[in-house]
């Protein structure tokens, strides 16, 4: 990133660097000053505790094992009785990870986080300049596409980000044990941490592959499903259980970790911190599993896919409640071409997307012709293909339609596509007709 020299509002006179995770060279067991002070920064701008820094290492083992890049913002003007200047005053940390988008690859997908900046210095664009030439440079590296999951909603849309994946928090009430309608099938084992610890990226990347709109997992959360570390915190979760579970020959094809709220909690509550499974069959098994533990009244689960088999499975779908449904993934798409070309369709058509782009990346005029599953985009000149169906979009508004999970019909009546109604119905059939996406990965 450049560096700013003079001192004034705006993002002059603050410097930006960018840089990997590090331990310090004197003493591995400890981080570098550099990272130290960025996750110190990072937790003054998310309200955590200030910084336990015996608990640095694990986190850049963790960072190491991600491929993070961070990138920290230093005022080194501010006044002397201002926190230590090596603290950064603004972060951000980007990483590559790979989401299903139905096609017959993963797709690599440029992932931004950990995006504070300092009370004292918002409002002043700093975000801004961290995340235009973070996307333009992810671009020019061949990225197709960026993604984020949002603290707030308002955030990210006039960077091109369209809200594309939302999961359910759902609640069920099992005193008596769930009843399920089909026969059981395998067998759960409460899990060996350590060899849960293992498992769990093996079973994930089955997830991943099966599942439309999942995308790859961190480290963290091999770690959180074996206790080892509890949210962000590299410190361990001893209230946290996990079960294995195994198909008919054995092998382990799903997980689930848990934990008790407590007997003070009323009704007696367990948690579900995560649940992966690399099969139908195991996502049941799992659930009948948690249905049936003694002594608790009420499961929780805040990951739930919006297109839930769970209440069909169940001999009394009432015990199944939504709660709320919350927006995962925010998608940006940074090459419409290889985006449209990367994703797989459930459906076959010819469309000209006009798409407008206030950052400039995404926008042009691209027709895409989808035959047996398979799309090709390729630019298109003034007056090109005048007779072809035709759609008017925003960035943000291609990323929310890129994995379907709103039609673009919903789209147009909230006023972010402009169609008729021919264009419509090809969009509705390439992105809408396959799977919902599912994603139950946090960043
Ligand atoms: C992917 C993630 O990590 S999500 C986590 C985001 N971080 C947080 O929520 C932590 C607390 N908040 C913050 O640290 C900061 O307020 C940030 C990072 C959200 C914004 O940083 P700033 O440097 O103040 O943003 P910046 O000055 O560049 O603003 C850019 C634009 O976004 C707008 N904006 C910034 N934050 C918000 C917000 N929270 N809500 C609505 N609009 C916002 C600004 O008004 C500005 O709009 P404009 O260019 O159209 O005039």
């Amino acid at each position: 990133m450049g560096t700013g020299q003079s001192a004034g509002s705006g993002t002059d006179g603050l410097r930006f660097e960018s840089f990997p995770a590090g331990y310090d060279p004197a003493d591995p067991a400890k981080a570098d000053q550099r990272t130290a002070r960025w996750f110190d920064a990072v937790n003054l701008g998310f309200h955590e505790d200030r910084s336990n820094e015996e608990r640095f290492p694990a986190q850049v083992d963790g960072y190491l094992r991600d491929g993070r890049v961070l990138t920290a913002v230093y005022d080194d003007g501010g006044t002397e009785y201002a926190w230590d200047p090596a603290v950064p005053v603004a972060t951000y940390a980007t990483m590559v990870n790979t989401l299903n988008v139905g096609g017959t690859q993963l797709l690599p997908t440029h992932l931004v986080t950990a995006v504070t900046v300092r009370p004292t210095h918002r409002r002043r664009g700093i975000l801004r300049k961290m995340i235009t030439g973070d996307l333009a440079r992810a671009k020019a590296a061949g990225l197709a596409l960026a993604a984020l999951t949002a603290s707030e909603a308002t955030i990210y849309g006039r960077f091109g980000f369209g809200a594309a994946t939302s999961t359910a928090g759902v609640e069920l009430e099992t005193r008596g044990g769930l009843g399920f309608t089909a026969p059981a099938r395998g067998t759960v084992a409460i899990a060996d941490p350590d060899r849960l610890r293992t498992l769990v990226p093996e079973i994930f990347r089955l997830h991943l592959e099966r599942t439309f709109g999942a995308l790859g997992r961190q480290h963290a959360y091999a770690m959180r499903a074996a206790g080892e570390w509890n949210g962000e915190n590299t410190e361990p979760d001893r209230a946290v259980r996990g079960v294995l579970r195994l198909d008919a020959e054995g092998v382990p094809d799903g997980y689930a970790a848990y934990k008790s709220l407590g007997w003070r909690e009323e009704p007696h509550t367990i948690k579900v911190i995560d649940l992966v499974a690399a099969s139908d069959e195991a996502y049941r098994e799992l659930w009948r599993y948690l249905g049936s533990i003694d002594l608790v009244d009420r499961l929780t689960f805040t990951e739930a896919p919006v297109e839930d088999p769970l209440p069909w499975m169940l001999t009394d779908r009432r015990r199944y409640k939504v709660t709320s449904v919350e927006d995962v993934l925010w998608l940006r798409i940074l090459d419409p071409q290889a985006a449209l070309a990367a994703r797989g369709y459930f459906g076959g058509g010819t469309v000209v997307l006009e798409i407008d782009d206030p950052l400039g990346l995404a926008a042009g005029t691209f027709l895409l012709e989808v035959h047996g599953g398979v799309g090709t985009a390729r630019p298109a000149g003034p007056g090109e293909h005048a007779q072809r169906p035709r759609v008017r979009l925003t960035a943000a508004a291609l990323g929310s339609l890129y994995l379907g999970a709103v039609s673009a019909r919903t789209l147009a009546a909230a006023g972010g596509v402009q169609a008729g109604e021919d264009a419509l119905a090809v969009l509705d059939e390439l992105f809408t007709a396959g799977p919902a996406p599912y994603c139950s990965t946090h960043f």
